[in-house]
């Protein structure tokens, strides 16, 4: 549909059936007429005949279109007149290809790369007296916010109005443009806009709404007029979201749920059709809002297929700025006006001074404006029939916009209105701004906190199972900690045991060692016995002694018998044998001296011995006393007092017999001592009978050197007999001593060696005796006990064995325990390894996670102030701040000219037409 000037045309065009409609057999429904107005549809659920304005069957190409449809809105456009072309159709009908097409191809391209051609070409061809700027803005309606297409960054503009401007949106972007390629490049950019916009939105591209806008503002160089004159050309949203327009209720309902837009528009075109609507409801959406002054009209034909589109009136009006005689005009009615007005209020000041007064003022004298000013009522009477433009301002002061809905409001209420309404709409717009900033950041939180959310999951998990994991491992390690302090406590029993057992072997050992070294001390024994009788047989007196003795003797004899016969007969033969015997005298008692010494040191030793058996005597009493008293504690411990009473009374018993015994052995003791005594004395004796003998023995030597002298010199004879009678009797004397002293010493030894014997004896005797002792006292009770401390002793035995042998099993066990130990240790101490890399490969992650982004944030702020950057640029555009200017003739305005900045303020006095 399009509308410029008063014209509003409906034209429909079809578009050719695409391979998927051709491909699932689709049928054409439509016939057209000859006429090129009318068409039929002879569809299932519908059959009728439309008509409009122009109809173009399916093979109809652009440029057909455009020149039969749209061309000539150009020409009214730069005549001053806004327009409005836009396309309505169910997605795929067809509406962007119309609009647009391609504009880089001359056969497909669309209305508006047309109408842009045409502009520029009817600027060139318009008189050089006249200078164009020419502008263009872009900007599409999605979910009732208008974007700016471009300056994308702009997404939630405010729709404004006001008395001259009319209704625009402001701070949309405005680019110069100065031909047709500039306003390619900035549909391009635009479009692309738009696409990466769908991509972001899902295809949302049927929902939207885009509008490019082209203003043509000329200026007669010649009269100092402007004029300028809007284009907007709308391709609208896919018209099946709202179902079928025009339905009313429920269905339009759920439409302007999803498109508010779309639905308003339905509504205003239901208003402004059905007759009756009062109220158009224009600000119900900003695409209705914005295309309010292209809807306008007192009845509009629905757009269902315009069926009544021929039926349709705009109030067209043309953008003109006065000329200075018009402005000078307006200015002198002007004043009259405010003349009138003033004494209209002096009027009205007066009159409610009487009401205030309280007096009543009769209707018929109530001030009015006919009265003060003596005109009609209608300020607006046009003071000259040949200036339209005039009487077009005129109208526009009291007509409201088409459907602004405040006929009755004063024009100052109504401005004040105007205002108020685009303050709340720009306040709306910030608000909707940081509205959808807040959500926008709302929903970047939600993401960032759902990442958060799942990574805290997921760290929770792994923490869960790490956690389960450490503790299953503390489980562990306390039950192998405890494993191994019970271990270390067996082992420290089973050592104690072991130590036990050691020293009870130690003992052992030492008493198999004590016994053995008494077996030896026994064989020993036996030897020194058998020595002792070889000794008593080398004394023996049919032994050696005995044969000395008689060499002696016979030596003597020989002696005496030289004396006899006269000391002649002793041969030097004779004498060396003396002498030779004499020696062996020597040797013999040298050999008794060794004797008697040995036997002195065999006394010593025995008399050690006997302080050793006296010792251990004292050690078996001492342990028989401790077996006594440990008996008892637990004879005791078992509470039973008859048999500590038998115990005690064996106790006394056993003691009673042990120190009889005792003191039998130490009166024995007391006798081998005093025996010992006699012995030394004895002893001392033999010593001192040796001594004698020796000295005999030598006195025998002096006589024998004698003897030889006298051989030798024939001395005194009587002297040398009494000298050798005065020998023979002290060595037969010496003789029968020693003889004596030999018998005692034999009969001493034979004595001592009888009583170390019968001492021995009597020890074993003890011994055993002490042991029948213990036998005999074996009552009942204790022989129970006996038998139960020998079970004991048995089961402790048992125990013993079993004991050692858990030892070695344990000892085993433990090793095992150990080696287990070590490696749980091991295990352990690898797996907190293991924690502590997934823990600190968590915490990079975590870091890695925030580093990315805190980079993320930094890119957005970037690309944040990017845009905004660049917003402040247009976006890369190398042209559109600076107005080109072109004038008529194709001549473009001298750059020196292009002064014309962006926001000069351009107020157009906007007259109607008609
Ligand atoms: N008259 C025509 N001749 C040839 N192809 C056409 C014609 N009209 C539309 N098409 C093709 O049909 C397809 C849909 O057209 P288009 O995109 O213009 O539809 P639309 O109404 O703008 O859809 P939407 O509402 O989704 O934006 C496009 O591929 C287009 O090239």
């Amino acid at each position: 549909m399009s509308q410029a000037g008063n014209n509003i045309r409906v034209v429909c065009r079809f578009r050719p059936q695409n391979s998927r409609e051709i491909r699932e057999g689709g049928v054409p429904i439509i016939t057209f007429d000859d006429n090129g107005e009318s068409c039929r549809m002879e569809g299932k659920e519908f059959q009728g005949n439309f008509t409009f304005d122009r109809i173009f069957p399916p093979e109809t190409s652009q440029k057909s279109v455009f020149e039969e449809s749209i061309k000539h809105i150009v020409d009214e456009v730069i005549s001053g007149y806004n327009g409005t072309v836009f396309a309505y159709g169910q997605t795929g009908s067809g509406k962007t290809h119309t609009m647009m097409g391609n504009m880089d191809d001359e056969e497909f391209k669309g209305l508006i790369p047309r109408i842009v051609e045409q502009i520029f070409h009817s600027i060139i061809v318009s008189p050089p007296t006249i200078e164009y700027t020419v502008k263009v803005s872009y900007m599409e309606i999605y979910m009732e916010k208008i974007r700016d297409l471009l300056n994308p960054q702009n997404d939630n503009l405010p729709v404004h109005e006001e008395k001259n401007r009319g209704v625009y949106v402001k701070g949309l972007l405005e680019v110069y443009v100065s031909s047709v390629q500039e306003v390619y490049e900035v549909m391009k950019r635009g479009g692309s806009a738009r696409i990466v916009a769908y991509t972001n939105m899902n295809a949302e591209s049927s929902r939207s709404h885009s509008i490019f806008v082209i203003t043509i503002n000329q200026k007669n160089l010649a009269d100092g007029s402007v004029k300028s004159g809007k284009l907007s050309l709308v391709d609208l949203a896919g018209s099946e979201k709202v179902g079928k327009t025009g339905a009313s209720g429920q269905t339009l309902e759920e439409a302007k749920k999803i498109n508010k837009s779309l639905s308003a528009l339905g509504m205003v075109i239901n208003a402004l059709t059905d007759g009756k609507s009062a109220h158009i409801p224009y600000r119900d959406s900003k695409l209705t809002r914005i295309l309010q002054e292209s809807l306008g009209a007192e009845t509009l034909s629905t757009l269902r297929f315009g069926m009544r589109a021929k039926s349709i009136k705009n109030k067209a009006k043309v953008n003109a700025e006065l000329s200075p005689a018009e402005l000078k005009a307006l200015l002198k009615k002007a004043k009259n006006d405010a003349v009138s007005f003033q004494q209209y209020i002096a009027a009205l000041e007066g009159e409610i001074g009487m009401w205030r007064s309280g007096n009543s003022v009769p209707k018929e004298k109530w001030v009015s404006m006919e009265k003060v000013s003596g005109a009609p009522a209608a300020p607006t009477t046009p003071t000259s029939a040949t200036n339209p433009q005039l009487e077009g301002v005129k109208k526009a002061e009291v007509d409201s916009r088409p459907g602004t809905p405040a006929p009755i409001l004063e024009k100052d209420e109504r401005d004040e209105l105007l205002k108020r309404e685009n303050e709340l709409n720009d306040q709306i717009a910030e608000k909707e701004s940081e509205l959808a900033a807040k959500e926008k950041l709302l929903s970047e939180l939600k993401e960032e906190l759902e990442s958060y959310k799942e990574q805290e999951d997921t760290i929770t998990k792994e923490n869960k199972q790490m956690t389960s994991e450490l503790n299953e491992l503390k489980v562990q390690l306390e039950k192998v900690t405890y494993d191994h302090k019970e271990d270390a406590i067996i082992m420290d029993s089973l050592r104690e045991q072991n130590s036990d057992l050691t020293t009870e072997i130690e003992e052992l050992k030492k008493s198999i060692s004590g016994l053995k070294l008494a077996q030896r001390e026994g064989d020993k024994e036996q030897k020194k016995q058998e020595k002792m009788a070889q000794i008593l047989a080398e004394l023996d007196p049919s032994g050696v002694i005995s044969a000395k003795e008689k060499q002696i003797r016979d030596t003597l004899l020989k002696f005496e018998k030289v004396d006899v016969e006269g000391s002649t007969s002793l041969t030097l033969e004779e004498l060396a044998t003396v002498r030779r015997e004499l020696a062996e005298s020597r040797e013999l008692v040298s050999t008794h001296e060794q004797t008697i010494n040995e036997l002195h040191y065999e006394n010593e030793r025995l008399t050690r011995q006997r302080d050793e058996f006296e010792i251990r005597l004292s050690t078996l009493e001492t342990e028989y006393e401790e077996l006594l008293d440990k008996t008892i504690a637990e004879e005791e411990a078992n509470s039973n007092i008859d048999i500590t009473e038998t115990i005690a009374e064996l106790r006394g018993k056993l003691e009673a017999q042990f120190a009889a015994k005792k003191e039998v052995q130490q009166k024995e003791i007391e006798e081998l001592k005093q025996e010992l005594e006699k012995k030394n004395e004895e002893l001392h004796k033999l010593n001192s009978a040796l001594t004698d003998l020796k000295r005999a023995n030598e006195e025998l030597q002096n006589a024998l050197n004698d003897k030889e002298g006298k051989s030798d010199g024939q001395k005194s004879v009587a002297d040398k007999e009494k000298d050798m009678e005065r020998i023979r009797k002290t060595m037969a004397q010496q003789l029968a001593d020693f003889d004596i002293m030999k018998k005692a010493l034999m009969r001493d030894l034979q004595n001592r060696c009888e009583k170390v014997v019968e001492l021995e004896i009597s020890l074993d005797e003890t011994r055993e005796q002490y042991n029948n002792v213990l036998r005999s006292n074996n009552n009942k009770a204790q022989q129970k006990k006996m038998a139960f401390l020998e079970r004991n002793l048995e089961q402790l035995t048992n125990v013993q064995k079993q004991l050692v042998e858990q030892n070695s099993s344990l000892k085993k066990e433990v090793a095992i325990a150990e080696r287990k130990l070590l490696a749980r240790n091991e295990r352990i101490q690898a797996l907190e390894a293991l924690l502590q890399d997934a823990q600190e490969k968590l915490t990079t992650q975590n870091q890695k996670f925030e580093a990315q982004l805190q980079a993320v944030r930094e890119r957005l702020e970037q690309a944040r102030s990017q845009k905004s950057a660049a917003s402040s640029t247009l976006a890369g555009l190398t042209f559109g701040r600076i107005a080109k200017p072109l004038r008529g003739g194709g001549l473009p305005v001298a750059e020196a000219n292009g002064s014309d900045i962006i926001g000069t303020p351009t107020v157009n006095a906007q007259s109607r037409k008609r």
